[in-house]
């Protein structure tokens, strides 16, 4: 990459490289998907290189898988790690609780499973991914190809008696194609545009023959490192009640900055 950083990715940046020092050496590390997570593995791999980190990462695409083994990070399944010490990773929207939607870059399902693995999740998010209330980013929901228009329109029928203020869905595509996630799932994206009630649209969408999973995550996000475009950071712990800010130096002609990717 060539030139200076745009404001928006310096902020995931920071907020990556200010998560990354929550990873000790001998940790199992789940390793989120999308262009926040992939400065996180960027980072993490630097650390390996430069500073002999021994980590075990379980990545939760097979982006994040291929990333992870090209910067160096030792790479094993969740069934090999059985249980993660930490996860960190991207959110399309995150509360003042919290509670997240994910699932923009369509690997909510993985995602979802390893960060419940994890005695903690991290978020890294840029300040525009922060809202009062979840709902203005489409919410994915990823549903078995067999009979996926049957199940939206239930979906859609359901969502009736919900406390949303959107109803309608589409169907992710890829150019003239349907997107298929690593699970070969579909993904409806929900226009819903506000979530009134998250915890029974959760649980109401689950319920659904079809869905396979939905982008919503509750409970599971323990902190939240917040990235602006100046190079400050704000770290969010919900269980300790916590917030901190600093501002993080780097310099940009670092060889993290050589490929952008995702
Ligand atoms: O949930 C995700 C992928 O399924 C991502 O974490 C989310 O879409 C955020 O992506 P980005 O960091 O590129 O903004």
């Amino acid at each position: 990459m060539s030139g200076e950083l745009s404001p928006i990715d310096k902020a995931k940046f920071v907020a990556a490289k200010r998560a990354s020092q929550f990873v000790e050496d001998g940790m199992r590390v789940g390793l989120g998907t999308g262009s926040t997570a992939a400065w996180l593995v960027r980072c993490l791999g630097e650390m390996v290189r430069d500073d002999g980190l021994r980590i075990k990462g379980v990545p939760t695409s097979t982006r994040t898988a291929e990333l992870a083994r090209d910067v160096g990070i030792e790479v094993i399944s969740l069934d090999e790690a059985k249980w993660l010490d930490l996860t960190i990773d991207g959110a399309d929207e995150f509360d003042g609780e919290l509670n997240l939607i994910k699932g923009g870059g369509g690997a909510l399902l993985q995602e979802k499973i390893v960060a419940t693995a994890s005695d903690q999740m991290i978020v890294i998010a840029d300040i525009g991914k922060e809202v009062e209330t979840l709902g203005a980013f489409p919410l994915p929901v990823e549903v078995i190809p067999f009979g996926w228009q049957t199940t939206q329109a239930l979906v859609e029928e359901t969502l009736i008696s919900m406390d949303v203020l959107g109803r309608t869905s589409t169907l992710r595509m890829n150019g003239q194609v349907p997107f298929i996630t690593d699970e070969g799932n579909h993904i409806l994206d929900l226009h819903l545009n506000r979530i009134g009630n998250v915890r029974q649209l959760a649980l109401v969408l689950n319920q659904m023959p079809g869905v396979v999973e939905n982008g919503l995550f509750i409970d599971i996000c323990d902190a939240v490192v917040i990235g602006y475009g100046d190079g400050r950071v704000e770290v969010r712990d919900i269980n300790e009640g916590t917030v901190a800010t600093e501002r993080l130096d780097f310099v940009e002609s670092d060889n993290l900055f050589s490929d952008l990717g995702d």
